[in-house]
Order: C-alpha cells, then sequence, then structure tokens
C-alpha cells in the first residue's frame, strides 16, 4: 500500500513537478515548433529547474502556436521560425522538428549565437552529422553548446545499469523496442521518408545506441539486418520494423528488434496475429556475461555466469527494474545448478555520486535538462554528456544497417553543402 502510494506520488511529480523560483538571469529557450513532445521533455521539466525559463515558441500555423503557448504559459509566439531564432533575448533553442529538419534548423541556430538541445536522432545520416558536429562554428572560443537529447543516458538508472558489468565480459545483448501497432498513425512523421522517418530512426536510435554504450565500442561487423516495410499504399523506403545483429570487436553480438507497429505475440496465432501487441510495451534489454568463475569444489567444476535484465531503460522514470540474475553450475558426472535474482531500482545518485542533483521524480528529460544548463553555464566536468563525435558513430551505425538491409539512407538535407 506504501509502495503504491510512493509509486503514485512520484508519478504525480514528473507530471506537476515544484515549480521553482527563477533566477535572475535565467536562460531562456526558444522551441521550434509545436511538437508533441516538446512539454514532456522540455517545458514540464523547465518548471523545477531555476536556471530555465521556456520564454517562446514558433509554429508555422500561427493559430496552433497562440493555442501552444496558452496552454504551457509561453508568454512569446513567433509567426516564424526564423523569427524565434532571430530573437536577441531567447539562449537556447529546442530542437524537436522532424527528424530530416533537424540539420537545418540546428545549424541556423548555432549561427545565431545560440546554444541547442537537439531531439534524437540527432540529424538524418552520417554525412549531416559529420557536417554538424565538426562544425567549424563549434571550435570557436565560446561556442554554443549542442546536446544530441539521449535523455535515458542521463538517468543515474542507465548510469548504475552500466557498472555492473565491464564492457569486455559481455557476450550477448539482446534488446526489445515494441510500440502497440496503431499508437502512431501512419501519416505520421515517423514513417515519412522525406522527413527521414523509419523505425531504425525513432525506437532504433535508442536500441543502436544502448549496445554501443553496453559494449564501449563499435560493431565489427554488421552480421544481419532485415525489416518489415509498410503496408502497401505507404512508403517502401519505410520500416516498419527493424531486425539486426552485430558483432563486436571483443567477440560478443548484439540483437535489436524494433517494432513501432507490433502487433501479435498471443496464443492462437491463426487468430490473434494481427491484434496490436500490448504484452511486450517496455522496451527491455538484456545482458547476457560470459562466465565469470571458473574453479574445481569437491571434485565438481564450477561456473558462474550472470545476466542482467533492464525493464524500462528507455523511460525509467515511469518505473523500471534491473534483474541480475546469478547461475552457478556444478558440472561433473552430472549437472547441478543454482539460481540467485537480485532486483534493483534507481531513481536518484547515490551520496558518493560527486554531487550531483536529482530527485527520485525527476525524469531522464530533467537530468538531462540539468546536465545541459551545466554545460552552457561552463561547468563541463559535471556527469554524464553525448558529445558530437558519439552522435557522428550513432549516425554511421544507423547508415550501415540501412545498407545492409537494402533499405536507403535517409536524404541528407540540401542545407549540408549550401552551408547556409
Ligand atoms: N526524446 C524523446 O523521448 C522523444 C523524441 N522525439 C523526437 O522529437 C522529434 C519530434 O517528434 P514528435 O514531437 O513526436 O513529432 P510532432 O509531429 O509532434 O512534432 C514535430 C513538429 O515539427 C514541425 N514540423 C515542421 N515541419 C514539418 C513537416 N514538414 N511535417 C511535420 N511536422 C513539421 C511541426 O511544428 P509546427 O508546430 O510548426 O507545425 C511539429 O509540431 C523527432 O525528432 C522525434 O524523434 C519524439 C518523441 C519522443
Ligand atoms: O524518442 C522516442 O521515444 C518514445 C517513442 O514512443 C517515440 O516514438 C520516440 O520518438
Amino acid at each position: 500500500m506504501f509502495a503504491l502510494f510512493h509509486y503514485l506520488k512520484r508519478l504525480y511529480k514528473i507530471f506537476k513537478p515544484p515549480v521553482a523560483p527563477k533566477s535572475t538571469d535565467a536562460l531562456r529557450f526558444g522551441i521550434l515548433g509545436a511538437a508533441n513532445i516538446a512539454p514532456m521533455a522540455l517545458i514540464i521539466p523547465a518548471r523545477s529547474h531555476p536556471d530555465v525559463i521556456v520564454a517562446a515558441v514558433a509554429a508555422r500555423d500561427s493559430t496552433k502556436a497562440e493555442a501552444f503557448a496558452k496552454k504551457y504559459g509561453i508568454p512569446v509566439v513567433h509567426k516564424t521560425y526564423d523569427d524565434l531564432i532571430a530573437d536577441p533575448t531567447i539562449d537556447c533553442i529546442y530542437n524537436p522538428l522532424p527528424n530530416g529538419l533537424h540539420y537545418e534548423w540546428t545549424l541556423k541556430a548555432l549561427k545565431a549565437g545560440k546554444h541547442v538541445l537537439l531531439e534524437k536522432p540527432s540529424v538524418s545520416n552520417a554525412t549531416e552529422a559529420k557536417s554538424l558536429f565538426r562544425h567549424p562554428i563549434l571550435s570557436e572560443p565560446d561556442a554554443p553548446v549542442l546536446l544530441e537529447a539521449f535523455h535515458y543516458r542521463f538517468h543515474p538508472a542507465w548510469q548504475f545499469f552500466l557498472t555492473l558489468f565491464k564492457p569486455e565480459d559481455v557476450e550477448e545483448v539482446d534488446v526489445q523496442n515494441h510500440l502497440m501497432a496503431g499508437v502512431f498513425p501512419h501519416h505520421d512523421i515517423r514513417f515519412n521518408y522525406s522527413l527521414a522517418g523509419g523505425t531504425l530512426m525513432d525506437f532504433g536510435t535508442y536500441a543502436v545506441n544502448s549496445v554501443r554504450q553496453i559494449f564501449g565500442s563499435e560493431p565489427s561487423t554488421i552480421k544481419s539486418a532485415t525489416y518489415r516495410p509498410m503496408p502497401d499504399g505507404h512508403d517502401k523506403q519505410i520500416d516498419q520494423a527493424i531486425y539486426a545483429t552485430y558483432e563486436f570487436p571483443n567477440g560478443g553480438t548484439a540483437k535489436i528488434e524494433c517494432d513501432l507497429q507490433s502487433r501479435g505475440g498471443y496464443w492462437f496465432p491463426w487468430l490473434t496475429k494481427n491484434w496490436p501487441r500490448l504484452n511486450a510495451f517496455l522496451p527491455t534489454l538484456s545482458v547476457k556475461l560470459r562466465p565469470t568463475e571458473e574453479s574445481v569444489v569437491n571434485g565438481l567444476r564450477k561456473s558462474t555466469r550472470k545476466m542482467i535484465v533492464f525493464h524500462n531503460y528507455m523511460g525509467p522514470m515511469f518505473y523500471h527494474r534491473m534483474d541480475i540474475i546469478t547461475t552457478t553450475e556444478f558440472s561433473g558426472e552430472s549437472v547441478k545448478s543454482e539460481k540467485k535474482i537480485q532486483y534493483e531500482k534507481v531513481y536518484k545518485w547515490s551520496k558518493s555520486n560527486g554531487g550531483k542533483k536529482g530527485e527520485e521524480w525527476w525524469a531522464t528529460y530533467r537530468y538531462q535538462l540539468e546536465e545541459f544548463v551545466n554545460w552552457v553555464r561552463g561547468r563541463k566536468d559535471h556527469g554524464v554528456w553525448v558529445d558530437g563525435e558519439d552522435s557522428i558513430r550513432q549516425m554511421e551505425m544507423i547508415d550501415q544497417t540501412y545498407l545492409k538491409s537494402g533499405l536507403p539512407l535517409r536524404p541528407t538535407s540540401k542545407a549540408v553543402d549550401g552551408d547556409m
């Protein structure tokens, strides 16, 4: 009963956080587009941050922009994205535009001297990523800050998870990201090739990112990559689901299965195979480690193996659980095994974590905003970060996966050659 109350209180505070009094020189953010993700990823987290004010928004349709601004208490509405970027009172731009517009509008904002919090996936492909993250503007003294918003990495649960094993000991990783069919309609930006859509660009980008983090390296080979295309009448260059296996330099392998229109998975498949799939709705990954001990006890060979399952690694603030499963096997003439499971949940940094800030109810996005502001304020040695070279390597792995699957790379923005 107490646990349920605690859980509901945490959920409530994620959506209705206490409002912090703002500092006099708080950073003023402007949002490009009245995007669905903006409240969750910036507007709500900003409320509890004393150094952040969401000051302006621009949308293509001014009625939509006005309604959005009214709903979320944003004082200024600009008629165009260019007007927002040109606003001298704005310090930081949040870019949640469709993937295919990330490059162009981020570069415009950087050129106007704004710091940019850029939604994932950072851009459409590795060509854009190199052009953006290695742009000379980012090497100038007092260069603006640019961050690909891989929010899940900023949460203490993910960072704790990474302490549970050494990358070189990882033998197998399995990532399962399924979203019930029907959540996103077929006309959603996620299924639009010209806007750099595709499941690999969406759910898949987390899967790719997580395996890169777990192995601490890039894959040496893509062993296979296949996809399920959109239904007839829709863009066949779009992967509705993507399945890939990778080999890493330590000999370990990773399998990813990502589906934005997931169906079936129930009994009586002949009847249920087209039913929207509800029973795998938490993105989950499992990591199998190589056997860690080999010894002889009473004439029996003892070996111990660990497996860690992380339920809901993408949205740990709502609920998550790490199952650390240790299997000890004694083998001689017969084989006997013992299994032990330890459960972990982490919502806050431990006290020994270098004074990093956080509350149990902070969402991944709130932890991310904390670090973004730290960087803008010059506090760069503080904690988790996603650097530009990492974002480039991420797009390289996505490109290579598309090529292996037989799908084309997502289109490169004309702004790359024009350099605006
Ligand atoms: N971090 C996370 O957890 C999540 C991140 N995302 C990422 O955020 C971005 C936006 O996703 P989401 O909020 O779901 O998408 P939405 O479709 O809700 O928002 C995209 C915005 O882009 C603008 N836009 C500009 N040009 C176009 C165009 N040609 N077609 C469609 N929209 C256009 C629209 O703004 P206007 O208001 O001006 O019309 C719209 O509000 C994506 O990159 C996605 O990957 C998405 C969900 C979760
Ligand atoms: O970033 C994301 O996280 C949640 C998903 O539902 C969404 O499709 C994706 O864009």
